[in-house]
């Protein structure tokens, strides 16, 4: 049906099928949940289901106390550097302490380089709860940010997922079996364990597990129970025992949606 057809009146001749009323209409073009979003809720409910209760991380900058210096990590650590993190501007420090810890070091302000910095501000609440302490379970799946070079794989900017259990004589088994169950939940049904080191936790463990759709064994994250010497200084009652784990994010996200570039999990879908 053409403009010239309406103005002359030709229309008039020519065979139209019915209107058909039934028709549906063409699908709108709709928004989408993001990738990352659907991946982390199904962590969320996940680490829910466990009985953990969800930390508040909504604050990306941490002074270098809580990101580094509770946790144990030596001021001279070369994480520390700043081709490692993003310090923030800030004002000027006190003299520091004038020994080898200098405090004017952990004043520092930066942007978070592990969700750890706000599990180690989170135990020491849990040390100093007014009734005193008792066992829990916390997760947190939020941004960190890493000063480092970016690749198709690697942002400047990235989501951790991390789980923390404080309890009474926990062991390494326990950390091994929550660890089992929340990944099967995931449908990862084998994972391994590997020694590794971390400045923060004794033992630590690199953890991996068998994808039977990639057919490949994948590296997932780190974990380990947390030193005496960062839980006791915290004031947690000596016997207490701190498992922890950490991931991301974008690894499951970009292996669950067939994603190869992390690029293509931020910014603006170019092929709009
Ligand atoms: C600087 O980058 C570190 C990041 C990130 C990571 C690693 C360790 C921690 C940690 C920790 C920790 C340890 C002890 C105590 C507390 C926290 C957190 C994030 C991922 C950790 N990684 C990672 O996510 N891999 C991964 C995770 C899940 C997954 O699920 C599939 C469905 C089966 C698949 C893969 C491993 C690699 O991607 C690695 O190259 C990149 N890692």
């Amino acid at each position: 049906l053409t403009m010239d057809m309406l103005t002359s009146g030709e229309w008039e001749e020519l065979p139209f099928k019915p209107y058909n009323f039934d028709a549906l209409g063409a699908v709108p073009a709709r928004g989408h949940l993001h990738p990352l979003l659907k991946m982390r809720s199904e962590f969320r409910q996940i680490f829910l289901e466990m009985g953990f209760a969800e930390m508040a991380t909504n604050n990306y900058v941490e002074p270098s106390f809580w990101n580094f210096d509770s946790l144990f990590q030596p001021q001279q650590h070369p994480a520390r550097d700043a081709h490692d993190t993003f310090y923030v501007k800030q004002s000027t420090g006190s003299r520091g302490y004038g020994y080898n810890w200098q405090l004017i070091e952990a004043e520092k302000n930066l942007l978070r380089t592990h969700t750890t910095a706000v599990s180690a501000r989170t135990l020491y609440q849990l040390a100093t709860r007014p009734n005193g302490f008792k066992p829990a379970k916390f997760f947190t799946i939020d941004k960190v940010f890493r000063n480092e070079a970016l690749d198709a794989t690697h942002l400047a900017e990235f989501h951790q997922v991390e789980g923390v259990i404080a309890n009474v004589d926990f062991t390494l088994g326990d950390l091994i079996g929550t660890l089992q169950e929340l990944f099967r939940k995931l449908g990862i049904e084998e994972l391994q364990f590997k020694p590794t080191y971390s400045p923060y936790t004794e033992p630590s463990m690199e953890i991996y597990c068998y994808h039977s759709g990639l057919a490949e064994w994948l590296e997932v994250g780190n974990s380990g129970i947390f030193r005496p010497e960062l839980v006791l200084p915290m004031g947690l009652p000596p016997g207490v025992n701190v498992l922890a784990w950490g991931l991301s994010l974008e690894r499951p996200t970009m292996i669950k949606y067939g994603i190869n570039n992390i690029s293509d999990l931020v910014g603006p879908r170019v092929d709009l």
